[in-house]
Parts: C-alpha cells; sequence; structure tokens
C-alpha cells in the first residue's frame, strides 16, 4: 500500500539529492558532544497530532521543564495569525534558542523540502548551541515521529472517512509515530480512554510502516521527557529514515485535507465577555453560523489572543472542536497602545468576512450579537 513505483522511486531519488542527509539520530554522548566534529549530527524530532491535540502544550512542556538539554525549536505557524500562535506558545527566556519558521498551511513534506529544510539547515550551522531541534507540525501536515492525539476527539479523528477510501490524516500520523503521546486524558472516562487504545493499536498494526509506535498517555503532554528526545532508542527498530517516511507519504498521499482552510484577522477594540462567549458558542455549539453561500461554517480549531472590556489582561482564547477556554495571561495590554485582537479560525466553509463582521459585533458598544448568517431555528448538521 505504502510502497513506491517506478516513478515515484525516481522522484525519491531526486529528492535525496536535493535534500541533505536529515537523519535524526545518533545521539552522542555529553561529553563527545562538547566539540561537534564535522559528522556530528543533531537529533531531530517532529511533533506531529490532529488540530488541538496539544502539540504547543508539549513543546512548552519540554522548553519550561528542567533538563540538562539545550534545545531547538521549530514552530510552524498560521499565515498571519503567526502572532497569535507565538504569543501563545513562546515560553520567555532560558538559554533556548529559537528560530520561527513560517510553514504557512503547508504540508511538512513540501516544507521541508523548502523552507523548512532551511531553516533545519540554518540551526545546523548553529550547531553546538543545541542537542536537539523540535520541530511541530499541524495537525493536517504530513506526519512526524512523535504523535500526539487528543483523548477527547481521537477517535472521531481516526474514523474520518476520506474521499475516494484515502487514508485519513489522524490515521496516518499515528501509523507513522514512533512514539503515540494519548493526550488530555482528563477529559474521558476510562471506556473511551480504552477504545481510543485498541483503535490506535489496530491502526498502528495495520496501517504502519514500522509497526512499533511505543504508546504513553499525558494529561497537558507531561511525559518523561527521555521517551521524546531519545528517540533514537526506537530508530533503530524502525529502520527507516525520517527522510525516507516522509517521502513515502508524499509519494502515496494528497498533502491536505482541501477543504479544510485556515482564516485568520485582527481587529481593534475591547470585546464584550458576554457578546464573545456568544460568538463563540454560535460557532462552536450551536453551528449556526453560515458563509455567503449558506454553508454552516465548521471550526475545528480556534485560538486567539483577545481584549476583554474592562479587562486589563491579555485573554487568550483555547477551541478544539466544541470545547473552548477564554483564559487571562500575566500580560497587561500597554494601555497607550490601541488593543488588537488577533483570531484564528480552522475548519470547513469558513468565511473570513462573515467571521470577521461578527466578531466586530461584540467589540462595538452598540452592536447588537445577531447574526445575518444565520436561519432561526435551522441548525446545521
Ligand atoms: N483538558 C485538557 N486540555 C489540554 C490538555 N493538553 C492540552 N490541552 C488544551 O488543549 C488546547 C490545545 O492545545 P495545544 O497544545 O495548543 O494544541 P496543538 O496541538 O498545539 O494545536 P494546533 O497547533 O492548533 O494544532 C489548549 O487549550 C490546551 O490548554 C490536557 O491534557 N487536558
Ligand atoms: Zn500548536
Amino acid at each position: 500500500m505504502l510502497q513506491a513505483n517506478g516513478a515515484e522511486a525516481e522522484e525519491e531519488e531526486q529528492a535525496e539529492e536535493d535534500c541533505p542527509e536529515l537523519v535524526p539520530i545518533e545521539t552522542k554522548r555529553r561529553e563527545e558532544e562538547e566539540k561537534p566534529g564535522p559528522g556530528a549530527k543533531i537529533p531531530v524530532t517532529i511533533i506531529s497530532g490532529y488540530l488541538g491535540a496539544g502539540k504547543t502544550t508539549l513543546l512548552n512542556y519540554i522548553l519550561t521543564e528542567q533538563h540538562s538539554k539545550r534545545i531547538a525549536v521549530i514552530l510552524n505557524e498560521f499565515g498571519e495569525g503567526s502572532a497569535v500562535e507565538k504569543s501563545l506558545a513562546v515560553s520567555q527566556g532560558g538559554e533556548l534558542y529559537e528560530e520561527w519558521l513560517e510553514l504557512g498551511n503547508g504540508c511538512l513534506c513540501c516544507s521541508v523540502k523548502d523552507s523548512g529544510l532551511r531553516a533545519i539547515e540554518n540551526l545546523m550551522q548553529k550547531k553546538g548551541k543545541f542537542d536537539y531541534i523540535l520541530l511541530e507540525t499541524t495537525g493536517l501536515a504530513d506526519p512526524g515521529i512523535v504523535t500526539v492525539v487528543d483523548s477527547k476527539y481521537g477517535l472521531k479523528h481516526l474514523a474520518e472517512e476520506k474521499a475516494g477510501g484515502l487514508i485519513n490524516e489522524a490515521t496516518r500520523q499515528v501509523a507513522l509515530a514512533d512514539l503515540i503521546i494519548i493526550n488530555k486524558t482528563d477529559l474521558v472516562p476510562e471506556e473511551d480512554l480504552s477504545q481510543l487504545r485498541t483503535a490506535i493499536r489496530y491502526r498502528i498494526m495495520n496501517g504502519s510502516i514500522n509497526g512499533l509506535g511505543k504508546i504513553l498517555e499525558t494529561q497537558r503532554s507531561r511525559v518523561d521527557l527521555s521517551n521524546v528526545l531519545d528517540l533514537h532508542a526506537f530508530d533503530g527498530l524502525s529502520g527507516i529514515s525520517l527522510q525516507k517516511k516522509l517521502q513515502y507519504v508524499s509519494a502515496t498521499q494528497p498533502h491536505l485535507d482541501q477543504n479544510i482552510i485556515t482564516v485568520t484577522f485582527e481587529a481593534p477594540g475591547n470585546a464584550k465577555e458576554e457578546s464573545l462567549n456568544v460568538f463563540i458558542q454560535n460557532l462552536l455549539w450551536e453551528k449556526n453560523v453560515r458563509n455567503k453561500d449558506g454553508h454552516c461554517m465548521e471550526v475545528i480549531r480556534l485560538k486567539g489572543l483577545v481584549s476583554i472590556k474592562d479587562r486589563a489582561q491579555q485573554v487568550i482564547v483555547q477551541g478544539v472542536h466544541e470545547l473552548y477556554d477564554l483564559e487571562e495571561t500575566p500580560v497587561s495590554w500597554d494601555d497607550d497602545a490601541q488593543r488588537t485582537n488577533r483570531l484564528v479560525f480552522i475548519g470547513k466553509n469558513l468565511d473570513k468576512d462573515v467571521l470577521k463582521q461578527l466578531f466586530m459585533a461584540t467589540v462595538t458598544e452598540t452592536g447588537k450579537q445577531r447574526t445575518t448568517h444565520s436561519k432561526e431555528g435551522q441548525v446545521c448538521p
């Protein structure tokens, strides 16, 4: 199923010539590593997983947890909304060496061939400043090595049907992972967890190149770091390099689910908390917000940095399917500066103008929360 045919094999060879070897393995001992020789390799860990599963939470945990490792992070971004993602994701201080990489809404294999690879190369030039490179890819990107799975929505993602009987993203991510982290175990009862475990094991056995993914369960992505950073321990077993994996995937699967798009915008002003909640609930719970064609918008993932009226602190909005949170950050708005709300929506049938207009209605004093694009009493399927 995942075998390359002749033409694809040629493409693979071509790609291999273009791409410097990225083999993520061969961690040297600390002492040996102090003076990195020409052949020294820095392990690359790719954190994959469906939208909102907990990848950034895992990155943040790794970056803030006490450990003696020097880690570089490349975090992919969502187009213009990158400022949001950065402010949500960056852990301050430390001696971390960070380099930001815009992958747009793209997939990893394309990105690794152009800007992604260059960013990694740039990091390689700074060899000696860090021991590991971590790279986060979006849920829709091609699979990597550590895959984070959402306990609450994982089964749904694994079961999603794709046109033409193609393997869905969630399944590919799980099948290709060296390490699978079942996260958010706090959100589900044991029966659900056990069902998810079974489904994942089944996918590993049946859809896999390596078939040896290790499974861990976490809350807030708190995993024993040796499991994440020392993936070379598993690699010997999988017998296939990162680059090969990416090529297998790019040769056999369309890159992204075309129907799912990202919409981002910025808007000035202070939102009224109650109106903001109604806006979000209409989108995530009622699902009664329609685009210009009359199709109901389906938001899979929502994140943003918002300004709420009478609150000094910046507030982060996080939504994953029907669940959402408004969380005050320790960061205060600069009094003199215009407060700017930044929002990122990922989903189907999204319309930027409509979303922005509805959001703007929550920030104007007179704005009534009235969605001209929702039909009374008619809920989307
Ligand atoms: N209840 C619960 N929530 C969690 C857990 N881990 C992460 N979250 C929340 O889930 C939301 C999404 O987490 P992120 O780490 O941003 O997910 P992500 O995979 O990086 O998301 P994308 O980059 O948008 O694909 C945030 O609101 C987190 O606080 C957990 O173990 N339990
Ligand atoms: Zn993230």
